[in-house]
């Protein structure tokens, strides 16, 4: 394959979208906020170490990593860690995500193509049909794939080696993986919001990648309002950076960060309108909970889904919000934050 352009690929007999990549030639405008190597990687050290400790003896035995799994809420990294991993290992990375893979055809399609020591890697991979991932199995455990050919007494199964790749997946929902497909993880890591000092360091790198300039107090400024999560800090960093460059002086600084922000409506503890209307709704609709999550979604009009996997996770970790057996509830911090009179628990009064 070498010399070929390994950019993207098509799967022609399924008609799945996959991209391919190889360390040389990732598009530099998809990757260029991204650390591309392990030593580049902000924060979450656990998994890291683990990481640096397992591709080294993988590289010194000269054998495929384990299969990985990373697991946390989106947009922390778990993406940039499998591009990580391809480039740590040499290796070419196929990327595709759960609802991508419909048919067992789609998922063949991807493995037959892989080379040795090859990096999959599955977004969202709590999302892929039964039937697929019962193919996972063999392919992950074996290497191999066993095609079944005619049907009743003259079923017969013919078993395709396949080259020992690396299946590195990526979900926000753990919970919802199956027992079998998450045994068959060597590595499993899960990924935590960032704190503070760490998202101050990616706000600095990514403000030296984009040529802007920014001081000490707008890092920090923009690292309390990115809900500890990376790819708001770089999200916002850009709404900022324009903001500076129209109505300012191209510098960023406290100021720059909170005018630009308030107009966005992130808050100064990185709330948005949508969070906000989570809380006011479980506050002013119910009472302040509990309260079902599908009342709420149909309240304010969101998926459900994008509730769970977006909004609540960082409500949880900051203690706005409760998880109960019968519903969530908005906590006494929440109500000191909108400005809302705590009235105690609605079943006490
Ligand atoms: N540790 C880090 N250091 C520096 N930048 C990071 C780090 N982690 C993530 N980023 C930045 O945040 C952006 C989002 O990361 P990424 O796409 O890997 O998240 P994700 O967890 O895979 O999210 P999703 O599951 O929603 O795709 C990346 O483009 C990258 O620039």
């Amino acid at each position: 394959m070498d010399g070929e352009n390994k950019k993207s690929w098509f799967s022609e007999s399924s008609g799945v979208m996959c991209a391919v990549e190889s360390p040389a030639d990732q598009t530099p405008e998809l990757i260029s906020l991204r650390p591309e190597r392990l030593d580049e990687y902000i924060g979450q050290k656990d998994a890291v170490e683990t990481l640096q400790i397992a591709i080294e003896a993988a590289l010194a035995r000269n054998e495929a990593l384990d299969h990985t799994l990373f697991h946390g809420p989106p947009g922390l990294g778990k993406t940039t860690l499998a591009h990580i991993i391809a480039n740590e290992l040499g290796s070419r990375l196929t990327v595709t995500s759960g609802p991508a893979l419909e048919k067992g055809g789609d998922l063949l399609g991807l493995l037959t193509h892989l080379e040795e020591k090859d990096v999959l890697f599955v977004d969202e991979i709590h999302r892929l049909p039964k039937t697929v991932e019962e193919l996972l199995y063999p392919a992950m455990e074996d290497f191999a794939v066993d095609f079944i050919f005619d049907k009743g007494m003259h079923a017969r199964s013919h078993r395709y080696r396949l080259k020992n790749f690396v299946l590195v997946g990526a979900t926000t929902r753990v919970g919802l993986l199956s027992a079998p497909l998450r045994d068959r993880f060597g590595i499993f890591r899960n990924l935590d919001f960032y704190e503070e000092p760490d998202l101050i360091k990616i706000a600095r790198r990514s403000a030296l990648l984009l040529n802007v300039e920014m001081d000490n107090e707008g890092a920090l400024e923009l690292a309390r309002r990115s809900r500890g999560t990376p790819r708001i800090v770089n999200r916002l960093l850009k709404r900022v950076r324009d903001y500076a460059q129209v109505r300012s002086h191209g510098r960023i600084d406290k100021k720059t960060v909170s005018e630009s922000l308030a107009l966005e409506g992130v808050d100064e503890i990185g709330l948005t309108n949508q969070d906000r209307r989570y809380l006011e709704t479980i506050i002013n609709f119910y009472g302040g909970g509990p309260v079902g999550i599908e009342a709420i979604a149909a309240t304010i009009q969101e998926e459900s889904d994008t509730l769970v996997d977006v909004v609540e996770p960082f409500l949880l970790k900051i203690g706005f919000l409760m998880r109960t057996s019968s519903g969530r509830k908005a906590s006494e911090a929440a109500y000191k934050h909108l400005g809302i009179a705590y009235k105690g628990q609605v079943g006490l009064l």
